[in-house]
């Protein structure tokens, strides 16, 4: 099936991971040396045979009565994904640190360090490292807020002071988490690849982890998991495009939002709304960070005529959709929603199955961007 998610590349078994990004392929009779090689480029003609497929793909689109139920229906072909395929895609995903060491910044001493590179290296359009990426790879949680012990801050309320969330009410002083000093959610976290790794390496005992997902059937996947724990962690059924439902937490509470490929399984005229409630969550100075399908990656190459939405936007024999993009959109959507780019680079590696002698030219772009601290006036 086009796109189904995988990990690529499993951690080094007993050992530290390696750093991505320091294979490159300078002699093309090497290519089945090795499982995979970074930051390949990508020939003239290449791109050009990637371009005419794309255009092959998309010229037949899906019909109307079909996009509708894709739209409406998206939750339950997600619900459906999950109850086949439950828990089964987790991976080790300790890459996470070494590209976002925003999400453990005390586990990591050169933090201060890694983002000025990374400020350089968001200069530098394909320099960057690498790393595995998914090819394609509750109901409500008993009311903890305040469960970490400490006393509760008040905030800035979003919309409304008091949202319900099921049988839960969330107060603008008291929230899940409201008394933690450092919050991450992760949106579209499915059966909590990411969330569960952080919960791990984070001990920040002012660490608190939210995560949402609009597929029931991966949230309960997620508080059922023995390594879920409420008093760090509060996962919710939400739905990241139903502009009529409130996050359970207060504008401006925010350190990290996490997107791991979920931006792409919306539709693109909701991106930009979606993103811009998100970032209203963030503190000043907080980051959203994102990684996702590019434009070209091998997934998009591979679907047939006739699983065309709209340019660029597919959908799977499995119902779930996705959407490629490019560098300039992601900057667009996330300078729209009122964020200033601290990265943004594309990942092109070549992926090799050694045993059937296969190159995968996979493309996933990453993406951090920070809310601006308010300009200090009458200086
Ligand atoms: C490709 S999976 C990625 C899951 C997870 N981030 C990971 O990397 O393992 C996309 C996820 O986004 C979720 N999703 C899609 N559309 C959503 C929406 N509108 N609101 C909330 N979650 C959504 C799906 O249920 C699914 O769990």
């Amino acid at each position: 099936m086009a796109g189904a998610y995988h990990e690529g590349t499993p951690a080094v078994p007993g050992g530290k991971r390696p750093q991505f990004g320091s294979r490159f392929l300078s002699d093309p009779a090497r290519v089945f040396h090795h499982n995979a090689w970074d930051n390949v480029e990508w020939s003239e003609e290449q791109a050009a045979a990637a371009e005419k497929k794309v255009r092959e793909n998309s010229t037949q689109r899906v019909c109307q009565e079909k996009q509708v139920d894709y739209e409406i229906n998206a939750h339950k072909y997600w619900n459906d994904f999950y109850k086949i395929h439950e828990n089964g895609f987790f991976k080790d995903r300790h890459w996470l640190f070494t590209e976002f060491p925003e999400l453990a910044p005390s586990q990591n001493q050169n933090h201060s360090a890694d983002l000025h590179t990374e400020n350089k290296r968001s200069e530098v359009p394909g320099c960057r490292r690498s790393e595995d990426g998914p090819d394609l790879i509750i109901d409500q949680h008993k009311c903890s807020s305040n469960s970490l012990g400490h006393k509760t801050q008040t905030l800035p309320v979003e919309e409304n002071v008091t949202q319900k969330l099921g049988h839960l009410e969330i107060c603008a002083d008291e929230f899940p988490g409201s008394s933690a000093t450092y919050r991450i959610l992760e949106v579209g976290c499915g059966v909590g690849n990411t969330v569960f790794p952080i919960l791990q390496t984070n001990n920040d005992p002012g660490l608190f982890v939210y995560c949402c997902d609009f597929s029931s059937e991966a949230i309960e996947l997620v508080q059922t998991n023995s390594a879920y724990d409420p008093s760090r962690c509060f996962a919710f059924v939400h739905d990241l495009c139903n502009e009529d439902k409130s996050y359970p937490l207060p504008s401006n509470s925010l350190d990290v939002i996490i997107l791991i490929f979920v931006l792409s399984a919306i539709v693109p005229d909701k991106m930009q709304k979606a993103l811009n409630r998100l970032s209203r969550l963030l503190k000043p100075g907080g980051m959203m960070l994102l990684r996702d399908y590019g434009r070209y990656d091998m997934a998009q190459l591979r679907f047939k005529k006739g699983q065309c939405l709209s340019e660029n936007f597919y959908v799977r024999g499995d119902g779930t959709r996705v959407y490629f993009f490019t560098q300039d959109e992601l900057d667009t959507l996330f300078t729209t929603a009122g964020l200033e780019k601290v990265q943004n680079l594309v990942d092109r590696r070549l992926q090799v199955n050694r045993g059937k002698q296969l190159t995968m030219y996979r493309v996933w772009i990453q993406c951090k961007y920070r809310k601006p601290l308010p300009s200090s006036t009458g200086s």
